[in-house]
């Protein structure tokens, strides 16, 4: 059970921490490696072929090739999570340009939320009580549109 996080480089391990916060809010088990596809791509296999887990979440900014390799050592999910730097949308076009036959499911740019709440929902077709979780979440989601939505009339109106 529960997600495998790998990252590229132990410079994106700031950007992930909200990730890392999603896993602990919603009680689901994760471990955290790093490793490289272009730089280790030895212990990338070990990692992917030794995991228990049920899915990959793999953050890596620059030529992105982390996911990919991931997703060809395994048949579980693979969720991408590009990472930005100063050339716009470099992360992103290499996660999200598998060739056919091998997917990575690519969430937006430096959106770690997403990539875990999208392994989440994965858990949770087996797991009624993660389902529970993710319900309960959106509707302090709605919640706090509402209230925003009341207090910008009220403001507005005054
Ligand atoms: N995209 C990859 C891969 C890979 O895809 O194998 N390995 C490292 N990286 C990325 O390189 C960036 C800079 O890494 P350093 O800060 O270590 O130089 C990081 O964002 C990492 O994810």
């Amino acid at each position: 059970m529960g997600v495998c996080v790998l990252l590229g480089s132990k410079s994106d391990l700031e950007k992930a921490q909200g990730a890392f916060e999603i896993f602990r809010q919603f009680d689901v088990d994760f471990d955290v490696h790093i490793a490289s596809a272009h730089r280790t791509p030895e212990m990338v296999k070990n990692i992917v072929q030794n995991s228990k887990h049920d899915a990959f979440l793999v953050f890596a900014g620059l030529s992105a090739a982390l996911p990919g390799a991931v997703a060809a050592l395994t048949t579980k999910p693979v969720i991408g999570v590009p990472l930005s730097g100063r050339v716009p949308f470099d992360s992103l076009l290499s996660m999200v340009q598998m060739p056919k036959g091998v997917p990575v499911a690519v969430v937006g740019v430096d959106n770690v939320i997403n990539g875990a709440l999208m392994c989440i929902q994965i858990l949770a077709i087996k797991d009624e009580r993660l389902e529970r979780k993710i319900l309960e979440y959106r509707e302090r989601m709605r919640e706090k549109v509402a209230k925003d939505d009341e207090e910008v009339r009220r403001y507005v109106q005054s």
